[in-house]
């Protein structure tokens, strides 16, 4: 459950002031916001997933006000409650996708099975590599990755950051069922964004900012 309102932000006195509209995503509601490049998508998105705090306004995930938060809650309820699925590979090098995803779950402090993880990772096609390290990836297989490690710790509310737009229409079709699915199993919100119109008609509920 994701409510917004009257959300303001300026990273600076002297850049432009941001004002959003309000957002309101019942529990597995999915939103597609579009936007031209340029609009404030990226912070957005940044604001929602408590990366950055609003000038003015409130946001509420599932019960939560995460604008009331101290610093040390938010990183707590983000490591536990948010999946974020970056536009570039966040995982750390030198370990393994097995670790990285261990990683993952101890900074989140959830522990979650063996055969769970294991599900996972044949769910997105990529257990063969489960003890390769990230330099020896595809591209393919480290966006999906980037997939298993925002899911990993069942988090309550996905963001994608243009989880498409360097994709052909498969991968684009194939990445996006992924997060669609992967949000209805963990009964979570998945929130995109991206100015990729092609992937619009998968969502019933946008925004356009
Ligand atoms: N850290 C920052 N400091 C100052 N201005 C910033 C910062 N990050 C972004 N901006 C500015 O805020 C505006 C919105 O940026 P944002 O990244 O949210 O847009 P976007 O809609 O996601 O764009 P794109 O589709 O190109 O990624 C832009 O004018 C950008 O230059």
């Amino acid at each position: 459950m994701v409510r917004t309102s009257n959300l303001k932000f300026e990273y600076d006195k002297k850049s432009e002031q941001f004002r959003f509209p309000d957002i309101s995503l019942d529990a597995s509601q999915n939103l597609l916001i579009l936007g031209k490049s340029g609009i404030g998508k990226t912070t957005l998105l940044h604001l929602l997933a408590g990366l950055l705090p609003p000038m003015d306004g409130s946001i509420e995930i599932d019960g939560v006000p995460i604008h009331t938060l101290s610093n040390r809650q938010l990183d707590r309820f983000r490591g536990q409650n948010i999946g974020i699925v970056f536009q570039n590979n966040h995982a750390i090098q030198s370990l393994t996708v097995i670790e990285n995803l261990e990683a993952r779950l101890f900074f989140a402090q959830k522990t979650i099975s063996q055969t769970v993880i294991k599900d996972l990772l044949e769910h997105l096609d990529i257990s063969d590599c489960k003890n390769k390290k990230i330099r020896e990836l595809s591209e393919g297989q480290l966006q999906r990755l980037g997939i298993a490690m925002a899911m990993v710790h069942h988090p309550q509310i996905i963001f994608a950051d243009e989880p498409t737009s360097s994709l052909d229409d498969d991968n684009c079709t194939k990445v996006m069922q992924l997060l669609i699915e992967q949000a209805e199993m963990n009964s979570a919100n998945l929130i995109v964004i991206t100015h990729d119109q092609r992937i619009k008609p998968l969502f019933t509920k946008t925004l356009a900012l």
